[in-house]
């Protein structure tokens, strides 16, 4: 997993994804584009910071990355390799993404951290290792481990699904505002240890991220999405945080019905 190279972990070429509005009576409408002409290069350690207003396209963009949705035209690159050469398996094997909803399917927090262990035929012993690795750096009490989603909250359901992904430690990660609805202690600590994975183990992630503050403290780059384009891609040094905040709260209130 530690391939320390620079060339690129993740390519997007000429990226295009325009909603397919199917209906029974009319097929083969256009559709209106969610991501323009979006280009860019990842490479491994990279701490990214996707910005954008509302609609932006931020989370399209992980999920054509993710490989659940297929771009309308342009291609994706895993290092070498095109996307459509990579079994999705292995695909989300390297490339895992915790949505900002995301559901432990009935199980209990247990079992819910030992799964995607369990299913690469890992050991009881070597699950129990890592998983209180994880369990311990995320400050995941032992009260939790009998619950099952239903009885946890929202932040605290964020951070089993984080942890449940950080067990495996995938050579990239995407995550959909992952401290939405942690306390800031808990998200302070959670963005520490995810610059940690990145600069021990060179994991990659791409993060969509609102707390300016905290994108601040983790990124090396930025790329700031507006309607459906990148109008930015820029490294942390390049960045004034506070022109920003600026622009995007300006942004806020201006007519968002320009955009679809
Ligand atoms: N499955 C879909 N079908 C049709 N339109 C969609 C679909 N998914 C997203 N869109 C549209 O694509 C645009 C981008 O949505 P997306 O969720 O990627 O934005 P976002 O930047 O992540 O927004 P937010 O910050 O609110 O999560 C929006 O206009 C949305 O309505």
């Amino acid at each position: 997993m530690d391939n320390f190279t620079n060339q690129a972990i993740l390519r997007l070429e000429q990226v295009n994804l325009s909603t397919r509005l199917k209906t029974q009576a009319q097929n083969n409408l256009p559709g209106y584009p969610i991501l323009q002409d979006i280009s860019f290069e990842v490479f491994p350690g990279d701490r990214i910071i996707i910005v954008g207003l509302a609609g932006a396209g931020k989370t399209s963009l992980l999920r054509l990355i993710n490989r659940l949705t297929e771009p309308t035209s342009g291609k994706i690159y895993l290092g070498n390799q095109e996307y459509h050469q990579i079994s999705i398996i292995q695909l989300r094997q390297e490339v895992t993404f915790v949505q900002q909803e995301s559901k432990l399917l009935g199980m209990t927090v247990r079992e819910a951290l030992a799964y995607p262990l369990v299913l690469r035929g890992w050991s009881k012993h070597k699950i129990q290792e890592r998983v209180s690795y994880w369990q311990e750096q995320l400050q995941i009490p032992e009260q939790w481990l009998g619950r099952t989603e239903v009885q946890l909250s929202a932040g605290q359901r964020q951070l089993v699904a984080i942890a449940r992904t950080l067990v495996i430690q995938p050579k990239i990660l995407l995550l959909d505002e992952p401290t939405f609805a942690l306390d800031p202690g808990k998200a302070s600590r959670l963005i520490i240890i995810l610059k940690e994975l990145t600069q021990i183990h060179k994991t990659t992630i791409l993060m969509v991220n609102h707390q300016l503050d905290l994108a601040q403290q983790f990124c090396n780059r930025l790329l700031h999405l507006q309607k459906g384009q990148i109008l930015a891609n820029q490294h942390s040094s390049e960045i004034n945080w506070e022109d920003l905040k600026t622009t995007l709260i300006q942004a806020e209130y201006q007519a968002p019905e320009e955009w679809i």
